[in-house]
């Protein structure tokens, strides 16, 4: 049995391409009850074996110290970094689960067109490769599925793009044009891989579905909720109603502050990120952010 356990749009998409592999043998769960197939509560939901993990990055921490996973296999789909703790995901569940039973997915994944049985790419990432294949088996066709052990990479990549996706977003809303946002989106990847290698991440897999690929899709597209966070910026909205209109989690926001900080801590040059984090947190105004990076 398989439990997803967060009924927003991602755990949702993801109830509904895994049902299609695994037929009956998978619920839903989420903090509230929804009146929708295959939802359960949360006791319920914690009595599977493999257990799917779609809810916000901020609220993980929270979660893993009131339910206990202990012993049961981990699939961790959300994208972000504690940003009171400062730790990556990954490193958050290792409190609490062995690394033997834990396996991350990311890569190029609107929710939207999972649900309409689109074709995707993604990678299940894990220390233990047995268990990334047996995740893998979990998955329709039209979900194409690589398999990686490069756990750190997958967690820095699928956390940055959504930063870099802001910047796109403002750069979008200023109507700075085309060469400015293909500036911004190849230098993202160049920051992203400095960041990352930093944290033991390894090139290749900024290069690949999870890395560029996340980055091309999030920061050229109005589907994306962070480019669409930037948009707004640029307009002049203030953040609280953004997010307020918004009505769904936007990583970015709470990962820049992370990222910030982890980057101040250790030195290492992030200027995008730098940026993105003055104009949501200081009062920069994204004009002179976006001519500071990009002049
Ligand atoms: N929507 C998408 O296309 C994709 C989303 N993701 C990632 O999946 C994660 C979830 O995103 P979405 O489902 O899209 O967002 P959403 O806003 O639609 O849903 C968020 C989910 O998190 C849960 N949640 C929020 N705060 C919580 C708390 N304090 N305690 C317990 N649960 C809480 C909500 O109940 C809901 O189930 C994010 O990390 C996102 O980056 C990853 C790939 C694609
Ligand atoms: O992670 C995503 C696509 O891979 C979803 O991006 P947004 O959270 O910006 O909508």
């Amino acid at each position: 049995m398989i439990s997803i356990i967060g009924a927003g749009s991602w755990g949702s998409a993801l109830y509904h391409a895994i049902k299609q592999k695994v037929e009956g043998e998978i619920v839903i769960t989420s903090r509230r009850r929804r009146n929708i197939e295959g939802f359960v509560d949360i006791e319920k939901a914690l009595e599977s074996e493999y257990i799917v993990i779609a809810i916000a990055a901020q609220a993980i921490k929270n979660f893993l110290k009131k339910y206990n996973l202990k012993d049961k296999k981990v699939l961790v789909a959300s994208k972000g970094i504690d940003k009171d703790e400062l730790k990556f995901l990954n490193e958050i569940f290792e409190e609490y689960v062995s690394i033997n039973d834990l396996a991350f997915l990311s890569g190029p994944s609107f929710a939207k067109e999972v649900k309409e049985n689109k074709p995707t790419a993604l990678v299940i990432a894990s220390k233990n490769m047995e268990l990334a294949k047996k995740f893998k088996t979990f998955f329709p066709k039209f979900i194409k599925i690589y398999i990686d052990d490069d756990v750190e990479g997958i967690e820095v990549a699928g956390a940055y793009k959504n930063v870099i996706a802001i910047a796109a977003g403002i750069c979008e809303g200023l109507n700075l044009g085309a060469n400015a946002k293909a500036a911004l989106i190849s230098r993202g990847l160049v920051e992203i891989d400095r960041f990352g290698e930093f944290f033991g991440a390894k090139k290749d897999t900024f290069l690949d579905v999870a890395g560029a690929g996340d980055l091309f899709l999030t920061a050229n597209s109005t589907m994306s909720r962070n480019y669409r966070v930037g948009i707004n910026l640029a307009k002049g909205k203030v953040l609280d109603d953004i997010l307020n209109e918004l009505g769904e989690v936007a990583e970015g926001v709470y990962t820049t502050e992370a990222i910030y900080k982890l980057s101040q801590k250790n030195n290492i040059y992030t200027p995008i990120a730098t940026e993105v984090y003055k104009i949501l947190y200081t009062g920069k105004k994204p004009v002179e952010s976006l001519r500071d990076l990009l002049i």
